[in-house]
């Protein structure tokens, strides 16, 4: 029997791709068959009544943090960032409408014309009709990650969870990209995180989860079925909440 047999533990939840997930094997862009497994397993979590938000990355295109390194204006940098997670949102949308699956794209930025501006109200009943929310242009102002923004968005839709997907599967004792030696934590506690300076995540959006009481998973979204195990009570990857027996 498949975990599609079994009953969802979350009634909504908070996702976040990045942007460099889009980009699959290609070395910038986004890569439409990415696109399409991942509007297959966001199906899935439909399929089974999970509410589902989704909040997109952009460094599969730009980053204001490399921009600026080239020598652009810092805030320029990020609001070209910004736009580029608009860019994902609308891929994704795409592809999620290609997989017959209701979703509408909303900007932390105006665009008249081509996506919704946000508007959380709008946002929580759309996902109250089975739609997916894709959020985009983060939180609409520099010097953030979009990794902020799902912990801000997840909060604000009163998500049971935000899950961040990733490269790795969980957050270790130190970059498991750079240290082999590192060792991977099941669960973890906001403040653990921040005291053992674990940088699987900026400290701006640990300590909104921290204030809020806003459980986090992290795990890898290469790993097919882990986001349809995760919702339905599955244990990949690491948690992070306020105590191993505090309900998400
Ligand atoms: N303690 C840690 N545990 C897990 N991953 C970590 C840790 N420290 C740094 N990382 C890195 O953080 C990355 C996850 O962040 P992500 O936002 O997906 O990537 P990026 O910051 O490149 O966009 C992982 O790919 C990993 O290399
Ligand atoms: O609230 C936000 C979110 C994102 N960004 C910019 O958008 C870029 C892309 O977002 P991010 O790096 O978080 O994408 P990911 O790493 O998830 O692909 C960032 O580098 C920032 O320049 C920003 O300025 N404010």
């Amino acid at each position: 029997m498949g975990s599609q047999n079994r009953d969802k533990k979350y009634k909504r939840i908070l996702l976040k791709l990045s942007g460099e997930a889009l980009m699959g094997e290609l070395g910038f862009g986004i890569d439409p068959k990415v696109l399409d497994r991942m509007a297959l397993e966001i199906g899935q979590l439909v399929g089974i009544g999970v509410q589902v938000g989704l909040v997109v990355g952009g460094g599969n295109l730009f980053r204001g943090a490399a921009l600026n390194a080239a020598g652009l204006d810092r805030v320029t940098g990020d609001h070209m960032g910004m736009l580029a997670t608009v860019m994902n949102g609308l891929a994704l949308r795409d592809a999620l409408e290609r997989s017959n699956i209701k979703s509408r794209v909303m900007s932390a930025i105006p665009m008249s014309g081509v996506v919704d501006h946000y508007d959380r109200r709008k946002a929580i009943r759309s996902l109250e009709r089975g739609e997916v929310v894709i959020f985009s242009a983060g939180t609409g102002n520099p010097f953030f990650t979009t990794d902020s923004a799902a912990c801000l968005r997840g909060i604000e839709m009163e998500a049971n969870l935000v899950l961040k997907a990733t490269k790795v599967d969980g957050v270790y004792s130190a970059d498991p990209m750079k240290d082999p030696n590192a060792i991977k934590y099941d669960h973890l506690t906001y403040d653990e995180v921040l005291d053992k300076k674990l940088e699987v995540m900026d400290l701006t959006a640990i300590c909104l989860c921290r204030d809020h009481n806003m459980p986090l998973r992290v795990f890898a979204m290469e790993q097919k079925g882990a986001l349809l195990s995760i919702v339905v009570g599955g244990k990949e990857g690491t948690l992070v909440s306020e105590s191993q027996e505090t309900s998400e």
